[in-house]
């Protein structure tokens, strides 16, 4: 029987043999790639941390020790050795196990947020928390990789952590990369004890040697990793964290279950602030991710199990194509243009401006609040910096946007990929919250362009803007056809065009296509429906809210939250111009979103033509006779969540058809 099929909880670990666990670190090898090629998910990262997670689950008492793991992409042998292996077929599905930890699936799980660098914080919450309350015998664990480790949290944390006597081990999980690897001072520092010249052969010759001798070797072997650990503090330069007066325990092999052990055992000893830096290699045991140069698999979609091809990869072009090539035709004909990333260089597509213009592209690690800065910086000499960014990281970058950009009126434009419901990766990736966050920053112009003329023209104005930032948000994937405009009025974009002042739908980006196919279902119900798309629909234009007057209803549809989106301003500046005209509004509600697809999660809050088109036909008061339940495709998936009419929507009046 599998020594797998075995384990259902960490305790299940400590009754198997040295061998035993290097046998299981094996079978879970295997089971990841069988299960994560299925699925998808992050396999690169989770390869790497095998043997790792095994030891860290030996050595300390999860949950009574807590282990919170940084970003948590790296969590899924955690939830393999907390009894959630069952799962894997669901991974990162709506109602399935998610990609990340989720304290609704195990008492195991401490931290949901996929925001890296912030590990450190939770720890030293706990870790205070614990004290304060008595419970003196709980070591708080992080594990955070290298690449999180660039994030400023983490110092902040630092700062605070190395003047303490709290029982907290934090494990640096260094391989070396983020998706590409990892960059700066820190990580020069880090390589720079991972490759120590006077650390690695010594040590490899010693371990030889003494594993080949007979009956004292192991148990030699055994000391050996115990000097080996201490080994750091002589061998090796490391004064990063010693200078921060924090004990530092390393490098330690990452895939040495022993080695890991007696490290890990010796910093929870210390029974104050300890740094252990395991060395692993991220995509470790699969071939194809080992060799897969960009990323090492850190995050795939359903692949060839022993090849590593995408299974039916799309052929389709993608948002962040389109807008990778936008940037390089901009880039030559712009010679003031420069780019920024938070260590996300390809998966935003400025890989190919970044190989054009390599003096020009600037990756500052996980930090986007001091990639907003520098591009800050980098603006008030002249230049105009691109900072591309998903949606969703844009959220650590708000002061700088605020106080840095805004204040001083920069030439900064920020463009935000995944912008809108992503699904998969859970509440805390979905980028919906750009538009209400960056919409109060005053001068900032903020477009949604619904495909890729609408992109091409949106970034050429925004490249060329002198008196302040602009920010240009696209959805996470595929490009939609193109979608002309019936007529252009005024700057607004009219899709479907009716004379009839009767209800007017004002969509932007990703809704343009269902507010279209929203008006089609209407009019096949007798109801004139005009569509416009505003584009650049931050501030608020004086021609949209006139437009607006005279219709009996509005409606707004956006892929981001409603309160403070495009609709909520739009009702606002209405109503301050005495546009006396009911709105509904469909967005994103103030929650966070389950896991599921972005088609299941749009279903889900009525983001649908179907669903669009029945809410305003009741809103609009049809005769009740006719009850909308029998007339429109209910296209919602079953057992979603009935639609909730927006909170805003005042009684319209009844209509005449
Ligand atoms: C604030 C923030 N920015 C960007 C990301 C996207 N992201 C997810 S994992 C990752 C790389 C993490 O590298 P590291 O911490 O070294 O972990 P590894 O994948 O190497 O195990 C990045 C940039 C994120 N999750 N959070
Ligand atoms: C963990 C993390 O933040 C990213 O790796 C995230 O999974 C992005 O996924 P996509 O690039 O597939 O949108
Ligand atoms: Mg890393």
């Amino acid at each position: 029987m599998p020594l797998l099929d075995s384990i259902n909880r960490p305790d299940d670990l400590r009754r198997l043999s040295s061998d035993e666990l290097t046998s299981l670190a094996a079978e879970i090898r295997r089971f990841l790639i069988t299960n994560v090629s299925r699925t998808g998910g992050h396999l690169g990262p989770n390869l790497g941390v095998v043997e790792l997670t095994i030891a860290l689950h030996l050595v300390f008492d999860s949950p009574h020790d807590p282990i919170v793991f940084d970003t948590g992409h790296q969590s899924y042998v955690h939830k393999i050795l907390t009894g959630r292996r069952g799962g894997f077929p669901t991974l990162r599905r709506k109602d399935g196990l998610s990609g990340y930890p989720s304290r609704a699936e195990s008492g195991h799980d401490w931290v949901e947020n996929s925001h890296a660098s912030a590990s450190l914080g939770w720890a030293h919450g706990l870790a205070q928390g614990f004290r304060l309350q008595g419970a003196s015998d709980r070591t708080v664990v992080a594990v955070i990789g290298d690449g999180a480790l660039t994030g400023g949290m983490v110092w902040e944390a630092l700062n605070n952590i190395a003047v303490t006597e709290l029982p907290m081990v934090i494990v640096v999980n260094d391989n070396g990369r983020s998706y590409a690897p990892t960059v700066g001072g820190l990580s020069a520092h880090l390589s720079a004890i991972r490759t120590s010249p006077r650390y690695e052969p010594t040590l490899d010759t010693i371990r030889t040697s003494i594993r080949r001798t007979p009956v004292v070797g192991r148990p030699a072997y055994e000391l050996l990793h115990g000097v080996k650990a201490g080994l750091k503090d002589v061998l090796a330069p490391q004064g990063l964290f010693s200078d921060l007066d924090i004990k530092y325990v390393g490098p330690v092999d990452g895939h040495d279950i022993g080695a890991l052990v007696l490290a890990l055992r010796q910093a929870k000893g210390f029974g104050g602030p300890v740094v252990v830096h395991a060395i692993t290699q991220k995509g470790r045991g699969f071939r194809a991710a080992e060799q897969y140069e960009i990323d090492l698999f850190h995050s795939i979609g359903p692949i060839d199990a022993v090849t590593g091809a995408p299974i039916n990869p799309s052929s389709h072009a993608t948002w962040t194509e389109a807008f990778g090539q936008e940037m390089v035709e901009l880039g030559e004909s712009n010679p003031k243009l420069v780019a920024l990333t938070a260590a996300m260089l390809h998966p935003v597509g400025l890989a190919r401006f970044a190989a054009m213009y390599p003096e020009r592209v600037f990756d500052v690690g996980i930090a986007e609040q001091h990639a907003m800065t520098y591009a800050a910086g980098l603006a008030r000499t002249g230049l105009h910096p691109v900072f591309a960014v998903y949606s969703t990281f844009l959220n650590r970058a708000l002061d700088q946007l605020v106080m840095d950009v805004g204040l001083h009126h920069l030439p900064v434009t920020i463009v935000c990929d995944r912008a809108g419901v992503t699904g998969s990766d859970g509440a805390s990736h979905n980028g919906v919250w750009d538009v209400a966050l960056a919409g109060i920053v005053p001068g900032l112009r903020l477009a949604a362009p619904r495909d890729q003329p609408r992109l091409h023209a949106a970034l050429e104005a925004a490249t060329t803007r002198r008196d302040g930032p602009t920010l240009i948000r696209y959805a996470k994937g595929r490009l939609p056809d193109p979608l002309p405009a019936v007529t252009t009025r005024e700057g607004l974009d009219h899709l479907v065009f009716t004379e009839q002042k009767n209800v007017l739908i004002v969509a932007w980006g990703s809704m343009c296509q269902v507010a279209v196919e929203a008006a089609k279902l209407l009019e096949r119900e007798g109801i004139a429906a005009g569509v416009v798309d505003p584009v650049w629909g931050l501030p608020v234009s004086d021609a949209l809210v006139e437009l607006c007057s005279g219709y009996r209803m509005v409606a707004t549809i956006e892929d981001d939250l409603i309160v403070g989106g495009l609709g909520s301003r739009l009702a606002l500046a209405m109503s301050d111009a005495g546009v006396d005209v009911p709105v509904r509004h469909f967005g994103v509600p103030q929650e966070y979103l389950p896991t599921a697809s972005r088609a299941e999660v749009l279903a889900d809050i009525g983001l649908t033509p179907g669903a669009v088109a029945r809410s305003i036909i009741e809103a609009v008061a049809v005769d009740e006779n006719d009850s909308a339940d029998d007339r429109l495709p209910d296209d919602r998936l079953p057992g979603a969540v009935r639609y909730r009419p927006a909170e805003t929507v005042t009684e319209p009046r009844r209509p005449t058809r």
